[in-house]
């Protein structure tokens, strides 16, 4: 079921359309990512979402109700991550619990959260003296202060050390279980790729995809590139009859296979039925980052090809 549905929402900045026509629906319990390069339109789509901008056109709903309209009961129901400035320097991360608890009707127990979360050791630290992770955590913290059903976590890794990061991805996952939805973006394609059930690409302020991650890559025909060495040169009728191969290149003795899954099990057999060894073997899978590029690409071509028109 639906917690949170955006549709055909449109959105302009002094005449200048940044979200144009943007749906999607996010279900209960899953991490949906809202994924695109900067400027795409992505805040301003959560910003809707949480009833802090209002839509020029289209409709959202969390949980069926209208988070402008309907604001107070929204915010029960959703958690926003703060942005940094909204906290002063000098309030410790005890006191900011304590004050972001007193914000909601039934808020959750903030000591029981301050452990999940391990802020318990730092609960006396100012909020300046805060490392970025720890910043980020009890960014998580004040979303989830409320009892939400689902968070909205916007950047959230920004700026953080790759072991920072994990870090954090690690708490995501951990709201997640903990019955949460999360609405989570970001321009960071393993973030991505690693956390999200599904994800809506978007561009120029348009869904240009939506699809689990191993979805994307499949969609945006990313492939499997296949590399080796024969111990013996292979027949070219042998590689041209390769099932799903994009493109076959020889360099030097090896041999560069661009296809899927059925084009690795295809050479196996093919190099098993001539005895043939294969040195340096690599398989490597395309991630979310090639079909990224894939997709925005096409869309960036299709829509010189319009304008050419
Ligand atoms: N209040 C505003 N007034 C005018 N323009 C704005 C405003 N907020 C955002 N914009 C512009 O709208 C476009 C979309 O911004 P938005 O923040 O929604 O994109 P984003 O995908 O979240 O980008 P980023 O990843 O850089 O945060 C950008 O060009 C931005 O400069």
């Amino acid at each position: 079921m639906a917690i949170i549905e955006v549709n055909a929402v449109h959105k302009a900045y002094a005449g200048r359309t940044v979200v144009d026509g943007v749906t999607f629906a996010v279900d209960e319990g899953e991490i949906f990512g809202i994924l695109g390069p900067n400027g795409a339109g992505k805040t301003t789509t959560v910003e809707c979402v949480e009833g802090l901008r209002i839509p020029d056109a289209g409709t959202v709903r969390v949980a069926g109700l209208d988070p402008v309209a309907d604001h107070d009961r929204v915010t029960r129901l959703l958690g926003a991550q703060l942005q940094e400035s909204e906290l002063q320097a000098k309030l410790t991360v005890r006191e900011a619990l304590e004050l972001y608890s007193a914000f909601h009707p039934d808020p959750a127990d903030w000591r029981s959260l301050a452990e999940r979360l391990g802020l318990h050791t730092s609960l006396t630290t100012r909020f300046a003296k805060l490392s970025g992770g720890q910043k980020q955590r009890l960014s998580i913290a004040l979303a989830l202060i409320g009892n939400p059903r689902a968070v909205v976590l916007d950047e959230l890794t920004t700026g953080l050390d790759p072991r920072a990061r994990r870090d954090t991805w690690q708490l995501i996952e951990e709201v997640r279980d903990s019955g949460v939805t999360v609405l989570l973006v970001t321009h960071f394609m393993e973030e991505a790729q690693r956390l999200c059930d599904r994800i809506a690409v978007i561009d120029k302020g348009r869904v240009v995809a939506l699809d689990t991650p191993s979805g994307l890559i499949r969609k945006a025909g990313s492939s499997t590139v296949i590399s080796f060495t024969p111990s013996q040169p292979l027949a070219p009728d042998d590689l041209a009859a390769l099932p799903a191969a994009a493109s076959v290149e020889q360099k030097g003795g090896r041999i560069v296979i661009d296809g899927t899954d059925e084009t690795v099990n295809a050479v196996i057999s093919l190099l098993a039925r001539h005895r043939i060894t294969a040195h340096q073997l690599r398989v490597s899978e395309a991630t979310l980052d090639d079909a990224f590029l894939d997709l925005t690409e096409t869309r960036t071509e299709a829509a010189d090809t319009e304008q050419a028109a």
